[in-house]
């Protein structure tokens, strides 16, 4: 066989075939190859007429089609099948060629593989995708890894293939090994937050607020042509708007509220108590997600009793909206500086040098999070690429500043009245957490050395200290001398 394509790509469900299809329509030649041969007869078939296709049925065959240096696209489920896939073509590659994994894999497998494909001299690219199967035909935001090398010949193709945005792709090399994957795990913990704040305004306008999902629809598409503008919110207006074809009723009260996730919400918070990085938020969604889905426990609970609820009048179901709105936003913000505040300490733990304006850069468009805000968290790192925390930047500061009274009245309200604002909650604390001046953490590290002797640093003296609290005088030793 000629060795024809630029790009390979195996794997041809959603993801895989409609990225294959993107780079056929944007000129490339693209070998195709999936484990069962249907998937790539069916892309063939119906999609064959779109561009310049090479189908493969075996590794040899696929191999043998592709251009040196060659560049191999892996599409599969995330997991076992990316080694198997690995240990499959390998063998079959040469020094310089390249995997590109673009599967929602854990970075630290991501780090394992291209150790060990670099040892054999190939370039191991994980790389994240997002923005769905829509996004993989039209414009996805692309996070590659891996080295400068290989993204010197592989960014144009990537680039051209992601979404664009004021004319910039969302595409850009995000540092070696696994930096790639790990951002795009940081951006699905963000999504997590993003969607878990959307679903509790939506309840407490709906339960507070006593607004139906249809004016609350409409509520979200007026707050989308605002500061709130975003894709998670376009489609949640979708959402609530939609009625059941079979019943006539909403569609938000026939689905079971039992919400799914495949798993990167969880890395998220995993890896941020490795790191050390407070994403309290992100942390609150994907707990909030695991609660909804525990129904044993819920039966539990259900009985007992729960907060006042209170009529609000139209006046003050309209004041309730605008405070709603402006705890949703205050509470983005939170969220995406803990996003961010993960990815620096990544950047930092694992030397990877990730240029934080441009993650937003590329996330602004593709993406699942993109939104109007993610320009103006690109613009606060140009005008500052040493910002230590988007609360840095004057704006920010004066929106949260300004959002003060609705934001605890929120989540105050949300208490009072028994409706769970999990995500809200959390990012309120985060922010008065991190603000404080003084916190209780002094009597934290007085238990942990009355029971451990773990000792504690003084305010007013340097060193380590440890209280004999057993002895009745008390006496206090210094231990690091
Ligand atoms: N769906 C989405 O919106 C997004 C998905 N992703 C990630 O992209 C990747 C592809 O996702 P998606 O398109 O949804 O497909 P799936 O995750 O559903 O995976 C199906 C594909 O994997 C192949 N596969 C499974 N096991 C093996 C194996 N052992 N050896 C070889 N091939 C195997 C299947 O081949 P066969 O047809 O023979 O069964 C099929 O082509 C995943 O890693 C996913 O996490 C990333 C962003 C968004
Ligand atoms: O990667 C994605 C988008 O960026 C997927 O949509 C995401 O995996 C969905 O996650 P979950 O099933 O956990 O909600």
């Amino acid at each position: 066989m000629e060795a024809s394509a630029q790009i390979g790509v195996t794997g041809l469900a959603v993801m895989g075939r409609n990225l294959a299809r993107n780079f056929a329509r944007n000129g490339y030649t693209v070998a195709v190859h999936n484990r069962s041969a249907g998937r790539t007869e069916a892309l063939i078939e119906e999609f064959g007429h779109e561009g310049a296709f090479v189908p493969a049925e075996s590794p040899q065959e696929f191999v043998a089609a592709l251009e040196r240096p060659r560049r191999l696209l892996i599409m599969v489920k995330a997991g076992s099948a990316t080694d198997q896939v690995i240990d499959e073509f390998a063998p079959l590659l040469e020094p310089g060629d390249m995997i590109i994994d673009g599967g929602n894999a854990h970075f630290a497998d991501t780090r394992r593989r291209e150790r060990a494909l670099r040892e054999r001299g190939l370039h191991f690219v994980g790389t994240g995708v997002s923005g769905g199967e829509e996004g993989a035909l039209h414009g996805p935001s692309i996070m590659p890894g891996g080295s400068a090398e290989s993204y010197a010949v592989l960014g144009p193709m990537l680039e051209r293939i992601s979404a664009h945005v004021d004319g910039e792709p969302c595409c850009t090399h995000i540092g070696t090994d696994g930096s790639g994957h790990f951002v795009k795990m940081v951006h699905n913990g963000i999504e997590y937050a993003d969607m878990q704040l959307i679903a509790e305004a939506y309840h407490l306008l709906r339960e507070v607020g006593g607004h139906s999902p249809a004016e609350i629809a409409e509520t979200f598409r007026r707050w989308n042509r605002g500061r709130l503008d975003s894709y998670l919110i376009e489609i949640t207006a979708e959402v609530l708007a939609h009625t059941d074809a079979d019943t006539g009723r909403p569609f938000v009260d026939i689905v079971q509220d039992a919400a799914g996730q495949k798993g990167t919400g969880r890395w998220t918070v995993q890896t941020a108590l490795d790191l050390g990085s407070p994403v309290t938020a992100i942390a609150q969604a994907t707990f909030a997600r695991v609660a909804s889905s525990r129904s044993e426990l819920r039966a539990a609970y259900r009985p007992l009793p729960g907060g006042t609820r209170q009529e609000l009048s139209p006046d003050e179901a309209e004041s309730f909206t605008r405070d709603v709105e402006q705890a949703l936003y205050a509470s983005k913000i939170i969220a995406y500086d803990q996003g961010w505040t993960m990815i620096r300490d990544a950047s930092a733990e694992y030397g990877w040098s990730i240029d934080l304006g441009a993650v937003a850069r590329i996330w602004r468009g593709g993406c699942i999070i993109r939104a109007a805000f993610l320009d103006r968290i690109r613009a606060a790192h140009a005008a500052d690429p040493g910002l230590v925390s988007l609360l840095a930047e004057e704006r920010f500061a004066r929106e949260i500043t300004d959002a003060q009274a609705s934001w605890r009245a929120v989540v105050a309200g949300a208490a009072r009245h028994g409706i769970p604002a999990p995500a809200f909650s959390a990012a309120l604390a985060s922010y008065d957490t991190l603000r404080g001046a003084h916190l209780p953490a002094a009597l934290i590290q007085g238990q942990r050395d009355y029971f451990g002797a773990h000792t504690y640093h003084r305010t007013d003296r340097e060193g380590s200290y440890h209280t004999r609290w057993a002895e009745p005088a008390r006496p206090e030793v210094r231990t690091d001398t």
